[in-house]
């Protein structure tokens, strides 16, 4: 059997049912490319590493739970540096951009790649991009040195500045490619860090560029606060947003505690994936309620919500609730609106939720409660990334400019079964990271909130609707 390929992914089998779903090259489409020794092989901290640089054969299987008949599987091409690189140093021009909402550790990557390109590899033409796509043809550059980028890993946010909306391919392209007009032929390399969004967008400018004939390396690293980019073991920036949402849930344990009937209310990010509630809570052990939108709940009735919150009151007299953004949301007036970049506007089921318990306990006259309700979620995302995370985004980034620099593109780097992988955009594009409720990981959390599961009226079914989604990367949630 020989190899497929289309522009955005190469599918190479092997033997017993072995895939390779590889990423794009340059020399897929340019011919007659220059190659050049690693620099780091003369680089002392590198060249004592036994088996430094990765062989050409490596990948790393998606799967890792098999039976001994199982195929072997899908794989992707494993990260890291090559022997021979396709871009000579003092040649290349360097592009980093941010998109989408904000993420801890978006500054670490970027340090990480304006580093990486310069000690590791002499490239020292980098450029930030300012404030997203846009920033591509209507912003300034600023020119990344690695003094410049030396202490931003201890900020949040992003020093580039990042937006939604503006994204225009053809405009895009036209700026990097009229970056070159100096240079017989342009060598450059683009490193686009964001969410699913942007990640779309890079693989069409990835696309137009190959039509084009550029050798223009574009590398994606994925970033997302609600962990919901699929193949990925997670994202960076999650783990601090869990560790972050602690301090949030220890405020509403505190205030529920201290009242008679005391109910803390704690909503987290996660629009479409309830990854930070869920881990938020298993971390906490001090929520007695995760509301996750994969998990449609009910109010009224036996085992309704309030029915719960009744008994939780009663045998413990006061209870914590944590409401991911994106839960319930089929129960509140759509609002019908949507970001720059088309993401539809949710309505604040924290709030709303607070309004019902209030109002239900009020109406009842059976019990007074006291209900606080704590919003950090602009908090969780606003902070650098932890030391955890940081030593992520360091991987990340410094996968990305090995790939780039070894001539790959159209590729995100990304963290499988625990190896730093090179993985073309449509499998990170393809479907949303949900969590699967019908998991190990959704009982774990039932079983220590020991909350109702919502599956026992009608809604149970469109419960399990939602999730027969395509979307879902069940091997992730164990
Ligand atoms: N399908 C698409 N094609 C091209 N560009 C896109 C597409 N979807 C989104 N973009 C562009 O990508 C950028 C970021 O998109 P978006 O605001 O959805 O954030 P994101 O990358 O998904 O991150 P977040 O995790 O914050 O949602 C925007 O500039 C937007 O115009
Ligand atoms: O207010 P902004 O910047 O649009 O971002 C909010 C959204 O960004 C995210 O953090 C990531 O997609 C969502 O959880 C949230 O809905
Ligand atoms: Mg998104």
């Amino acid at each position: 059997m020989g190899s497929q390929s289309n522009f955005q992914m190469k599918v190479v089998p092997g033997e017993f049912g072995y895939v390779l779903q590889d990423v794009p090259h340059l020399s897929d489409y340019i011919s007659d490319l220059q190659t050049y020794p690693n620099p780091l092989r003369s680089n002392p901290a590198y060249s004592v590493v036994k088996q430094y640089f990765v062989d050409m054969d490596d990948s790393v299987p998606e799967k890792i739970v098999v039976h001994k008949d199982t195929p072997r599987g899908v794989h992707f091409r494993r990260a890291g540096p090559r022997q021979q690189v396709y871009f000579a140093s003092d040649d290349v021009l360097a592009c980093i951009v941010t998109c989408g909402g904000l993420c801890p550790g978006l500054n670490t990557v970027i340090r990480e790649i304006v580093h990486s390109l310069d000690y590791m590899y002499g490239v020292t033409k980098v450029l930030g991009i300012d404030g997203g796509y846009r920033g591509f043809y209507s912003k300034n550059t600023i020119n990344l040195t690695p003094k410049l980028v030396n202490d931003i890993h201890k900020r949040g946010g992003t020093i580039l500045g990042t937006s939604r909306g503006g994204h225009d391919t053809m405009k895009i392209v036209d700026s990097i490619q009229d970056r070159g007009i100096n240079q017989a032929l342009l060598l450059a390399q683009v490193y686009i860090i964001g969410g699913d969004g942007t990640l779309n967008g890079a693989a069409v400018i990835y696309e137009e560029i190959r039509k084009r004939g550029l050798c223009v390396a574009v590398a994606g690293v994925p970033k997302t606060i609600d962990n919901d980019i699929p193949v990925i073991d997670r994202s960076f920036g999650f783990d601090t947003a869990v560790e972050e949402a602690q301090r949030a849930i220890n405020a509403a344990h505190v205030e529920a505690q201290s009242a008679e009937n005391g109910i803390g209310v704690v909503k987290l990010m996660g629009r479409y994936s309830g990854f930070i509630a869920m881990y938020a809570t298993l971390a906490s052990r001090d929520v007695d309620c995760c509301l996750i939108p994969e998990s449609p709940f009910y109010l009224e009735g036996k085992g309704g919500l309030y029915e719960y919150i009744e008994k939780k009151l009663k045998d413990n007299g006061h209870m914590v609730i944590v409401v991911a953004e994106g839960a319930g949301q089929e129960l509140l007036a759509a609002k019908n609106e949507e970001d720059a970049s088309g993401n539809k506007l949710l309505q604040d089921v924290g709030l709303w939720i607070s309004q019902r318990i209030k109002e239900h306990f009020a109406k009842q006259d059976k019990m007074s409660i006291t209900l606080k309700y704590i919003d950090p979620t602009y908090m969780i995302r606003a902070i650098p990334s932890n030391a955890s995370d940081n030593v992520y985004c360091t991987l990340l980034a410094q996968s990305a400019v090995h790939g780039a620099m070894a001539g790959y593109t159209g590729f995100t780097s990304g963290l499988v079964n625990g190896r730093h992988t090179y993985i073309p955009f449509n499998r990170i594009t393809e479907k949303q990271n949900k969590v699967v409720i019908t998991d190990r990981m959704w009982a774990r959390l039932l079983s220590s909130t020991n909350q109702p599961s919502f599956l026992g009226s009608k809604c149970a079914s469109a419960g399990n609707a939602g999730n027969t989604d395509a979307s879902i990367n069940a091997t992730k949630n164990t």
